[in-house]
């Protein structure tokens, strides 16, 4: 009981003193002695458009420790660099004291935010929406943490009112009953505005038409933010360039809800108000610019190729080389958005770069930041190596890569198999994906996948592992293709052969951890396809010659003249 007690009111020691600080800074802020968020977000070009007034959101976000969100939905199996922009902006909110939260869309994705799109998405079988959500799942935690090495290396220590959530909008969309969504955020929603955005009329003009489930993709990422907003405080969503229609919707909703809920619990017009208070409860929110280059391109494509965050589907090297590439125009505009540099050490750093722009320092500078911030320290500090090394030379124009032959793109994750490092900390990529034949993964106790993936270096380690509780599986057995709130791992306890295959996710993938951090994507094929391309996996050429000579034996058939080979006493 005592310490209970002692817990609760640590608790709101800490919330005080939080409180405290915040005022102490709001004053300062308020009395032009410290700069607020948002000035210091649009100094460095996060932001394009405000939903609200500018006063009101800087008001908002100087007078309270409030919440923002970014949502992403897993429609591929990886983030591009384009939604680093917005992230960035969470990122930031988090390092100097917000609530910062990243949505994944695991329920919204599987209808596809029409924006900007002139064709329905294509319907996604199950396993790959899951793969595609397990995959930027371990992205944004990958990143999560690379950031807290960032925020420190700038010398932003923690504070313990700092927060910052990984969610999955799957924990409540899929439990939303239609009736309370239509009760709630449809009757909040006029159909003069919906019908009023460019994305519908656009399709409603086009042969292709709009299903009624894009139409209502609005009111599901309004639903995300009111479910947010009222079970935890966040009050502005930030998202990119062609997001600001949602957001007004979601701010719409948010505001006829908080008038209008049949439950009076939510209802916050009761008794009028004071401005203050009203004022602080105002959901707000911005879009971040479109970035395009000096010469007029989409930002984050490489001829015409999207530049992906996933190390397998761009490698480090290919990333760093994106930034290398980038032309003296632009580089101190990315490096305001893409790195923690503070605005003056910049302006530094750009005077030296001026000074000999063929030794591309800014875009060195940048590179690395970016790598650091999505593939963490040590793999940036190789890249930049294996760059440095490459291109000693320095010359005004960057030499072309040799096509390809440097670094293929994804890497054989099974040629690279034996190398993989046992030790596994943050600064891994967030998973290895690899290829195993059926016959190494079905039937097999979890104990030899482990073996077959090389995540151990023996059967008896692998057994060792799962006896430990040390590995774990994705997805639950026999699910129906849903994944809940977080992605789910179970401990594997030591299963037979037919159990693993439970956690099969589509007939073909199978997701292993071991420890923290430790992932695996397994990619099954049949034995064939694997032996065609020429891969290898430990314990496969066992399997394979143990199958020749099931084989043999079979075609041949037992001969009853020859003696039965008896394998020799062990002396
Ligand atoms: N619609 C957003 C993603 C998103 C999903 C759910 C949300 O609650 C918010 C944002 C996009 O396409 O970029």
């Amino acid at each position: 009981m005592t310490q209970k007690r002692n817990i609760t009111q640590g608790y709101l020691q800490k919330t005080l003193e939080a409180k405290l600080e915040w005022a102490r800074q709001s004053t300062e802020i308020k009395a032009g002695r410290k700069e607020s968020m948002l000035s210091m977000l649009e100094k460095r070009g996060y932001v394009n458009q405000i939903v609200g007034s500018r006063d009101d959101l800087e008001r908002l976000m100087t007078e309270k420790r409030i919440g923002i969100y970014c949502g992403v939905d897993p429609t591929a199996s990886s983030m591009h660099i384009g939604h680093l922009l917005p992230l960035m902006v969470l990122y930031w909110s988090y390092i100097k004291g917000f609530h910062a939260c990243s949505l994944l869309g695991g329920a919204t994705a599987q209808i596809g935010d029409p924006i900007g799109r002139t064709t329905t998405r294509d319907i996604q079988h199950s396993s790959v929406r899951k793969v595609n959500m397990m995959k930027i799942h371990l992205q944004l935690k990958a990143m999560w943490q690379h950031i807290e090495d960032r925020a420190r290396e700038y010398g932003y220590q923690w504070e313990w009112a700092w927060r910052r959530e990984l969610t999955n909008n799957n924990a409540w969309l899929h439990k939303l009953p239609a009736l309370e969504l239509l009760k709630l955020a449809g009757r909040g929603t006029r159909l003069g505005t919906m019908l009023g955005r460019d994305t519908v009329k656009n399709r409603m003009k086009s042969k292709e038409g709009m299903s009624f489930a894009e139409f209502t993709y609005p009111l599901l990422q309004a639903w995300d933010w009111w479910h947010m907003y009222s079970t935890k405080d966040i009050q502005v969503q930030v998202g990119g360039s062609d997001q600001f229609g949602n957001i007004v919707a979601g701010i719409d909703t948010i505001n006829w809800i908080r008038h209008n809920h049949y439950d009076p619990v939510f209802l916050q017009d009761e008794k009028p108000m004071k401005e203050k208070e009203e004022f602080l409860k105002k959901p707000m929110g911005f879009t971040v610019p479109l970035l395009t280059t000096s010469s007029g391109e989409k930002f984050g494509k490489s001829a015409g190729n999207a530049i992906w965050l996933d190390g397998e589907m761009t490698s480090p090297f290919d990333l760093y080389q994106f930034f290398l590439r980038m032309a003296d125009a632009d580089v101190h505009r990315y490096l305001k958005l893409f790195t923690f540099e503070p605005l003056n050490e910049l302006e530094k750093l750009m005077e030296e770069h001026n000074k000999d722009a063929s030794k591309r320092v800014a875009q060195h500078k940048l590179a690395k930041e970016v790598l650091r911030i999505v593939h963490g320290q040590k793999i940036a500090e190789d890249t930049e190596q294996e760059h440095r090394s490459l291109f000693k030379k320095p010359s005004t124009s960057l030499p072309q890569m040799p096509a390809k032959a440097n670094r293929e793109s994804p890497p054989d994750a099974n040629r690279a198999l034996n190398e993989t490092a046992p030790i596994v900390n943050a600064d891994s990529p967030p998973f290895h994906s690899l290829t195993l034949p059926k016959s190494l993964v079905y039937n097999q106790p979890i104990s030899r996948v482990l073996y077959h993936a090389g995540m151990v270096a023996s059967r008896s380690e692998g057994h060792r592992m799962i006896v430990n509780k040390g590995a774990y599986l994705g997805a639950r057995p026999g699910g129906t293709g849903t994944m809940s709130d977080q992605v789910d791992w179970t401990p594997s306890t030591n299963f037979e052969g037919k159990e693993t295959e439970n956690y099969i996710i589509g007939g073909d993938t199978l997701f292993v951890r071991v420890g923290k951090w430790k992932v695996k994507i397994i990619k099954i094929i049949s034995d064939e396809e694997f032996e065609e391309q020429g891969l290898m996996a430990p314990g496969w050429e066992e399997m394979r010659e143990g199958k020749e000579v099931k084989r043999l034996t079979d075609q041949k058939g037992p001969d009853p003249g020859e003696k039965p080979i008896r394998a020799e006493p062990a002396l």
